[in-house]
Formats: C-alpha cells, structure tokens, sequence
C-alpha cells in the first residue's frame, strides 16, 4: 500500500461498534443515503484517493459499492477507537493532509471540507471545527507530521482524541469562519437520536 505521496487523502472512519446504536450506523439511512455515503460524498472530490477504514464485518459490504480501498485497523492498534483507524491509515498510505470523517454525521457538506482545507498552512498540523465551544476532531484535516503524535498517543493508551489535539498546533474553525450552519456537526449515537433526526430532520 505504501507507495508515491499523494496530496490528499480522505479517509473515512467506519470502524467502530456502533454500541449505544445497535446496529451498525454507516448504514443507516437519511433521505435514501447511508450516512457514510453522505460522509463520502463531502469529500470524494476534494481529495486524491479515498480510503474507507471498517469493521471486519463490513469490508465485504462496502467493497460492493464502489471502488473504495477498503481496509480494517493494524492489528496492533485494534479496539483502540477513532485513533487506530487515523493510524492505520497513516501507516499504510503516503499523504500529505488527511481528512478524517466519521460515519454518522449525515449533514456534513462539502463546503465545510472546502473551507478546513483552505485553512492549511504550515504553522498547523490539524484543522478543526469547533461549534459553541465543542470540538469536532471527526471532521478534521491532518497533516502528515501528526502521524507521530498519533503514534505516540496509541502507546501511551491515550485514546481520547482531544487530548491528541492538545499537544499538537490545531487551528480551529468556528461556523462563522466556515460560512455553514451548525446542523452539519449532528452526530447520530443512539436510536433516539436517529428518531429525533427522523422525525425533526435536525437534532
Ligand atoms: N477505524 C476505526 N474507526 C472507529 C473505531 N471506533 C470508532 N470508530 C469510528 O469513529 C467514529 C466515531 O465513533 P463513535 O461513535 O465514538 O464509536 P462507535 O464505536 O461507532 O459507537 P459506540 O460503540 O456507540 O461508542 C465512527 O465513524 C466510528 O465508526 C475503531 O476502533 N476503528
């Protein structure tokens, strides 16, 4: 997998148990999209090559849609959350930036992948939203450097992704900068959030 590096890669982080939802939520629905197409589709133009990285029961699943290259964690890092798949994917594919995504934010849009990737510069290793004081490290543009922050957090068993952020210079986007509304950061967690979403269309 290794090879040339590519500009940008994007990456969409699909791993996870789905616990507090009960089945998986990349394949739950919004207006006749799986939310991870939703997810995909904010970013496949934007980028050079996509990587979808799941659960071990899913690759097959997803390997039907499209020509995605589908993969799950190193083995050395599985169960870990979010962080091992960020990782594996850094490990395994030449990047320049990565744009991380979750699989449950089925608002997401292509603008506000637009608007975090003009935000890159050289005084910054990520790009993220933050939304009445929240920060929303899912929706996050990561440069190459941060793999080895990355690494580190995994072998110190530091898993929550803000305190990766912590130690890494982040610029940091409010809705205003970006010029979108707050309902793109809606993530789905459980069954009522998905009825609240389905009944309301917002959250
Ligand atoms: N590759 C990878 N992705 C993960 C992992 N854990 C979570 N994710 C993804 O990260 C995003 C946020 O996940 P969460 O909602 O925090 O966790 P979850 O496991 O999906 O759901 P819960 O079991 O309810 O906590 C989703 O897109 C998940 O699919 C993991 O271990 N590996």
């Amino acid at each position: 997998m290794k090879g040339e590096m590519l500009t940008i890669i994007g990456v969409l982080l699909a791993g996870g148990q789905s616990r507090r939802f009960g089945t998986h939520k990349a394949f739950a629905q919004l207006n006749g999209m799986f939310f991870w197409e939703s997810s995909m589709n904010a970013m496949k133009r934007l980028t050079d090559q996509q990587v979808i990285i799941s659960h071990p029961e899913l690759v097959k699943v997803f390997q039907q849609y499209e020509s995605y290259f589908v993969c799950t964690d190193d083995d050395n890092v599985v169960g870990k959350g979010p962080l091992a798949g960020m990782y594996t994917t850094m490990n395994h594919i030449m990047g320049e930036w990565y744009i991380f995504l979750s699989c449950d934010i089925p608002f997401i849009s292509e603008l506000v992948i637009k608007q975090l990737l003009r935000a890159r510069n050289n005084k910054y290793l990520a790009i993220i939203p933050q939304v009445d004081g929240k920060i929303h490290p899912l929706i996050g543009v990561y440069h190459r450097s941060s793999f080895e922050y990355i690494t580190s957090q995994l072998q110190n068993n530091e898993l929550k992704l803000s305190a990766l952020l912590q130690k890494m210079p982040v610029k940091y986007m409010s809705i205003e900068d970006m010029g979108v509304e707050r309902k793109v950061f809606c993530n789905i967690n459980s069954q009522e959030d998905y009825i609240t979403l389905q009944s309301n269309d917002k959250i």
